[in-house]
């Protein structure tokens, strides 16, 4: 926190620049509205200067003035302690971006304000809520607040992902509430102006997204590294491993140690001696999926827009040149465009897009419109489907709006819906689909979902789906097993690569469980049980206790055990395998504590999703001192493994008590081959203090 912060008895400025030498405001709107343009800006300037300096230049009061006088300055005073006037709130913050990210950001983007506009710009302090995707800073004085703004919203300034950062003011009482969106401070015309041209940014871009994309540009969007042979992806991949997730790893942990000294005032935090002389985490080659193909392909329905008769003739394309026709496919323009074909990309498999094309087929003759996210209405909405090439088998699961009441003008979808819907069903039973291999059996549709939804977004995993046709599930092999999965229930998305990363939990664990018979595996995040179960089979492990928030991922998890000769849990005479449904944050030191009751060495193995571990997961495995190796499976290597990993490996706390742990092995994998992720293993083991510091 900054002296001015932690002191609000003070009235001097710290940054004497922003009040003593007024700011050269130059605009991007100034700029271009040239000489006048200028004049004006360096009037308001002025204007600035002279209210600013009103202040200082406060003749000295006689008796009746001097209370005005007084209330003058401790108006400017407060003025200048009402930080709600200086703050901005940027929108389309990258979700997992953190607080230093962030200042890292800003400093840029105030040395490009700099560098092309001559615009000096300071700021105080940023701050934001985790997995917020809006952000406060705090800049240092007020007049840097327009052409901050005016920057932000007219500059190409993005996100990671590749949206456009906005800016407004923050409003006027400074009620910046974490988790609440801010209202602005200003008057009843600019409201309108502002709404106008809010209004019009989102035709611009409805209308620049909603024309037709070519197959490179689906293919950017969808698997971003396909212009580079295979061998230069890996290299990629693996120079962004080493830069944002092994060498972060170790820097955040060794600030912790700093933090510790510096903060608790414990001054034997010493780095640990396996961290003094490292710079990074060593990481093994990444291994190479066996194959591109994904098991489970989400699309979304809308219009696909073509190109007219006269249409991409010439350079200038208009929205005239355009037809649209309902489709299904990828969203590459963002929500406001239209949706495009996914047959280009190499990650798709061919059967998936053989469903796309019969649903397609269908939609073009069905009184049931696509849904429209910007106004909220229509009918057909997203298309899942999950195949199985190894048992020939594939889910499809559509979400729709309600048929009546509802969404948009449902009124009239009522009395389509159920012809519609056995139609669809009949196009998709009787389907061959094919696969690229040709010795391969086609696929049947065995399965077909309805799921009925209201929201804005997209429904949760476990919301109430409706079984049409053929099976309740899709079945699976990996390795030695074979899985059911429902259709809520999460499954790794590559199947060849799932069995490499399985393979390497495995191999992780057998290296500690010298008796199987006297280990119990704690698999956290369990989904349908399939890293426990495989450990089983694999002889690695005799018991398991899962656990996962999703309860039809546990119910499959639970046949599963039966359809592998595992066992099933018996709750009066209790058993070898064991899966709980539970957030894990909650049910985790209890899970512990009865595992550590039969007295079995205890290994982990956590696989959340993309969030990372909730702090009392990490508290709860750190505590227990039982636990000597944690084996941690992550789809998100360079931000919640890192933050996890530091968690895990810096010194004990009040908080996070338990000796702390060291990264023994580290291996990527790469499961999605084209895009930029990665998934990591990496394993941890607890630290003796001996070990901590010893020679
Ligand atoms: C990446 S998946 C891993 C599943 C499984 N290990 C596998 O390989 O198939 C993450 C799992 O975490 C579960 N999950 C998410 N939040 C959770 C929470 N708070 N507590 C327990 N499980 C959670 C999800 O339901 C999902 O099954």
């Amino acid at each position: 926190m900054s002296e001015r912060a932690s002191n609000p008895e003070m009235t001097i400025s710290l940054n004497p620049n922003a009040r003593e030498s007024p700011l050269k405001i130059e605009s991007t709107e100034a700029k271009a509205a040239g000489e006048e343009g200028t004049e004006n800006a360096a009037t308001a300037e002025q204007k600035n200067a002279s209210e600013t300096n009103k202040i200082a230049d406060t003749p000295k009061p006689t008796h009746c003035a001097q209370d005005d006088g007084k209330r003058e300055i401790e108006a400017a005073a407060l003025r200048e302690w009402d930080f709600s006037n200086r703050k901005v709130i940027l929108q389309n913050i990258f979700k997992y971006d953190d607080t230093r990210t962030l200042k890292k950001t800003s400093l840029k983007w105030i040395k490009q304000m700099k560098v092309l506009f001559n615009v000096d710009v300071e700021f105080d302090r940023i701050k934001k809520a985790p997995k917020e995707s809006w952000t406060v800073l705090t800049l240092a004085s007020e007049s840097m607040v327009q052409p901050f703004i005016d920057f932000i919203n007219n500059t190409d300034v993005t996100n990671k992902k590749g949206a456009k950062i906005y800016a407004k003011r923050a409003d006027a009482e400074g009620q910046v509430r974490e988790g609440a969106r801010c209202k602005r401070e200003v008057g009843s015309d600019n409201v309108e102006d502002q709404s106008s041209s809010k209004r019009q940014r989102v035709e611009d871009k409805t209308k620049e997204a909603r024309r037709p994309v070519s197959d490179d540009e689906i293919r950017d969007k969808v698997v971003p590294l396909w212009r580079l042979p295979y061998d230069k992806q890996v290299d990629t991949k693996m120079k962004e491993m080493i830069k944002k997730c092994a060498m972060k790893i170790v820097a955040e942990t060794k600030s912790r140690f700093r933090d510790l000294s510096r903060n608790e005032n414990r001054n034997n935090v010493q780095v640990y001696k396996w961290l003094t002389k490292q710079r990074c985490i060593e990481l093994s080659d990444m291994i190479t999926a066996p194959s591109k193909i994904r098991n489970k392909n989400e699309f979304t329905f809308g219009y696909r827009y073509l190109f007219g008769t006269n249409g991409g003739c010439s350079d200038e394309i208009s929205e005239a040149d355009f037809t649209k026709v309902p489709s299904v496919g990828f969203m590459v323009t963002g929500w406001a465009g239209g949706v495009s074909r996914p047959h280009c990309c190499e990650n798709i498999p061919r059967e998936a897009c053989m469903v796309v094309d019969i649903v397609d087929d269908f939609l073009q003759t069905s009184p049931l419109p696509p849904y429209d996210s910007k106004f909220h209405k229509g009918f057909w909405r997203t298309l899942t489907i999950r195949t199985s090439r190894r048992t020939k088998e594939c889910m499809v699961i559509i979400v729709h709006s309600p048929a009546s009441g509802g969404v948009g003008d449902a009124d009239g979808y009522a009395e389509h819906f159920e012809k519609e819907k056995e139609r669809l069903v009949a196009l998709l039973k009787g389907a061959e689909l094919q696969t690229e291999v040709a010795e391969l059996q086609p696929l049947k549709v065995t399965s077909i979902f309805y799921q009925e939804f209201e929201g804005l977004s997209n429904p949760k995993p476990d919301h109430p789906v409706q079984h049409v046709y053929g099976k309740q599930f899709l079945h699976e092999r990996l390795g030695k097993c074979i899985f059911q999965i429902s259709p809520g229930a999460f499954f790794q998305v590559n199947t060849e690569g799932a069995e490499i990363l399985y393979q390497l939990v495995v191999d992780q664990i057998r290296e500690v469980s010298q008796n199987p018979k006297d280990t119990t595996l704690l698999d956290v995040c369990c989904g349908t049980g399939t890293i426990g179960l495989t450990c089983v089979t694999e002889g690695v492990v005799a018991e398991v206790v899962g656990v996962d928030i999703s309860e039809p991922a546990i119910n499959d998890a639970r046949k599963n055990a039966e359809l592998n000769g595992c066992g099933q849990y018996d709750k009066d005479t209790g058993g070898l395998i064991h899966f709980v449904a539970g957030r894990a944050e909650q049910i985790m030191t209890s899970v512990i504590s009865d595992a550590k009751q039969s007295g079995k060495k205890l290994v982990a193995v956590v696989d959340p999703a993309r969030d990372g571990l909730h702090a009392d997961v990490v508290r709860a495995l750190r505590a227990n001192e039982r636990i000597k190796r944690i084996v941690y499976v992550s789809c998100n290597p360079t931000g919640t493994l890192v933050r996890d990993a530091a968690l895990f490996c810096a010194p004990p706390t009040k908080r996070y008590n338990g000796s702390a742990f060291r990264v023994v092995a580290a291996s990527p994998v790469d499961m999605f081959p084209g895009t930029a992720h990665t998934e990591v293993v990496m394993t941890f083991d607890r630290l003796s203090d001996k070990d901590a510091y010893g020679q």
